[in-house]
């Protein structure tokens, strides 16, 4: 399977870039994975409604650039579908058994997904209600992935 990452804004806090290599590293052996990481639009505070709409829509055609028309294509949003791990693994091996070995996950940037962004995505998938820093959530992402492969196979892993 081919799984892509389309993120924005880069990776600063050390702790996290370890985790990501560590989970980039032990995926290599389930997938052929590539990170794209997208330049984050200037951000100063006091945005008002429509700059931050502006901003977004920028990142968005972005992000766009990059996800394939034929990729299954799954956003993260904070407002999409809860899934257990169970679910996302079956979700994964049954799009590969489909034939859609492309997957192409996107996580947006501190202001979150464009409306355009989101329309294209195939998926909405949420790891619950709460706000996750960008780059945490890519470590998160990263490990979900790992996991959802250790399940696929029937490999032991962590509870
Ligand atoms: C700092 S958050 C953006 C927050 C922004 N206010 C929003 O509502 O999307 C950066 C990105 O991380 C991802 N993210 C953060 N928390 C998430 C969650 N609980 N579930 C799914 N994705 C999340 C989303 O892709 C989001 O665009």
């Amino acid at each position: 399977m081919n799984i892509k990452l389309v993120t924005v804004g880069k990776i600063k806090e050390k702790y996290l870039k370890l985790g990501i290599d560590e989970f980039t590293k032990r995926l290599s052996k389930y997938c052929k994975l590539e990170i794209v990481e997208l330049n984050d639009e200037k951000a100063p505070e006091n945005l008002s409604e429509k700059e931050m709409i502006m901003i977004k829509d920028k990142e968005g055609k972005k992000i766009l650039s990059h996800v394939k028309d034929t990729t299954y294509a799954i956003a993260l949003a904070i407002d999409g579908k809860n899934l257990s791990s169970e679910e996302l693994a079956d979700k994964l091996n049954n799009l590969s058994i489909m034939g859609k070995s492309n997957v192409t996950f996107i996580i947006g940037g501190s202001l979150g997904l464009s409306d355009e962004v989101l329309k294209r995505a195939d998926f909405k998938l949420s790891f619950s209600k709460m706000t996750f820093p960008h780059q945490l959530m890519r470590l998160i992402l990263l490990e979900q992935v790992y996991r959802s492969f250790r399940i696929i196979k029937g490999e032991p892993y962590h509870k």
